[in-house]
């Protein structure tokens, strides 16, 4: 983080990325002081409602963060600055978008937790567009222009108010990364899922909740002791989920996902959800991972956008690769069959130990789908590009690569998503790999 006093004193001269939290009304002109470098503009935390009219000065700037701020309107200045590739507005008052504020070199747009009823058709027209983020709005509907939208890999349309979800999804080329949990459609799909695999509710007062384990974007994780009256105190983990929008949806779809999803050897196990009790955080008692599991990558960075970060020194047998995908697989299935789309079949989102035993976590994108219809089987095609992404990046990194599970890969990642295999026929060249 800078200072506004390192900027006036032009101490920064030269730098490509700037990070100013001051409570800013308005963008310091010095900040045009550097417009020969800065790449990355980070103003995130402050109170800005608009940016100046000669914003594109800073030519050649790529990436605006101007999330938790009161912005009530997308700027239209945006749109003239000739380099902007990622434009995230997390968490402000937008309620209006026009297409001037698009830049025409649009590849990541977030805008997360506004007041959005309705976006511009010019959104489709935007090429390079590949990430999406719009949990958390008031959308009633999508451009249909979006449908020629043939970069866009993942899109986060939870929390909304979609009355259906638009048919072409189906035939995007590259969408592998889905969210829509919490809107109208899908919240009888949710409600049944739910019904039909119920846990029992954990009273409160059998957890004694310990240590912190870790945080994620809807919770805290920490390590708990859960004393029943009649069986021995056994060691777990509770997550006490924030209640605010995620950039992938909804707390109580991500329980909801987690509870229904039931025993899988691949899963993390849930006991149940904690029960309701005033002003306490909703929870969700589960078993507790061994640290030895640990994520197989690093979430995607501003460089590589959709894809996931692996260390340098990533390194897989062809046995280890085998035994990774195959895990992520059989648990795709499993939760195709209950009506459950992860939606976020990432490498960061499954835990591996050293022997390449693996658990998929992180249900914050889960969403829910009527068994046996068309569009299931479509979400269930556009999951198989993600697991053909997965198995890939294994594949680049895996001594001796086994042709089949090449060829598997590029089947899985194929244009045409109705020519995709299934989950069953994944399963089955695996087994013969
Ligand atoms: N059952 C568990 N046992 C032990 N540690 C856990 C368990 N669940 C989560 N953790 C720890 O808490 C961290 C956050 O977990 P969580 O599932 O909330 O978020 P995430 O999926 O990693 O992140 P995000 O939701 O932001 O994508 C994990 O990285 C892990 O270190």
């Amino acid at each position: 983080m800078h200072t506004l006093e390192q900027l006036e004193r032009g101490e920064l001269a030269g730098t490509t990325r700037l990070d100013l939290c001051a409570d800013l009304d308005e963008l310091p002109d010095a900040v045009f002081g550097l417009a020969d470098t800065l790449e990355v503009l980070n103003l995130t935390g402050n109170r800005l409602s608009s940016l100046p009219a000669d914003l594109s000065r800073l030519h050649k700037l790529r990436i605006l963060f101007c999330s938790e701020n009161r912005f009530t309107r997308l700027p239209d200045v945006l749109g003239d600055c000739p380099q902007l590739e990622m434009v995230g507005f997390k968490a402000n008052r937008i309620r209006q978008v026009d297409a001037t504020a698009l830049p025409a070199p649009l590849r990541w747009l977030i805008l997360t937790d506004n007041a959005i009823e309705a976006l511009p058709e010019a959104l489709g027209e935007r090429p390079r567009l590949q990430k999406l983020m719009l949990a958390g709005n008031a959308l009633t509907g999508l451009p249909a222009s979006l449908a020629d939208a043939q970069q866009l890999e993942l899109l986060r349309i939870a929390a909304n108010r979609l009355e259906r979800l638009p048919g072409w999804l189906a035939d995007m080329p590259r969408l592998a990364w889905l969210a829509f949990a919490g809107n109208p459609f899908s919240d009888a799909a949710e409600a049944r899922v739910l019904a039909e695999h119920p846990l029992p509710l954990i009273d409160r007062r059998q957890i004694d909740v310990g240590p912190v384990l870790g945080q994620g974007a809807s919770g805290i994780i920490h390590r708990a002791n859960w004393r029943r009256p009649d069986a021995p105190t056994r060691l777990m983990a509770v997550k006490l989920f924030k209640g605010e929008v995620t950039s992938d949806g909804l707390p109580h779809s991500e329980m909801a996902a987690c509870i229904a999803a039931g025993r899988h050897p691949h899963l993390i196990g849930v006991a149940g959800p904690l029960a309701e009790q005033p002003q306490a955080r909703p929870g969700l008692l589960m078993e507790l991972v061994d640290p030895a599991f640990q994520p197989l990558a690093a979430p995607p960075s501003l460089a590589s956008c959709t894809r996931d970060v692996y260390a340098e020194d990533s390194c897989f047998s062809a046995e280890q690769t085998r035994r990774i995908a195959t895990a992520a697989a059989s648990v795709a299935r499993h939760l195709h069959a209950l009506g459950i789309l992860h939606g976020d079949l990432y490498a960061h989102n499954l835990l591996v130990d050293p022997a390449a035993q693996c658990l998929l976590s992180d249900f914050g994108a889960a969403s829910f789908f009527t068994l046996g219809s068309t569009q299931g089987l479509a979400l269930q095609r556009l999951e198989a590009r993600a697991f053909g992404c997965l198995l890939e990046e294994l594949l680049q990194r895996t001594t001796s690569p086994p042709q089949s599970l090449t060829a598997l890969a590029a089947a899985c990642q194929d244009g045409t998503p109705v020519t995709r295999p299934d989950f069953n026929e994944i399963l089955a060249v695996l087994e013969r790999a």
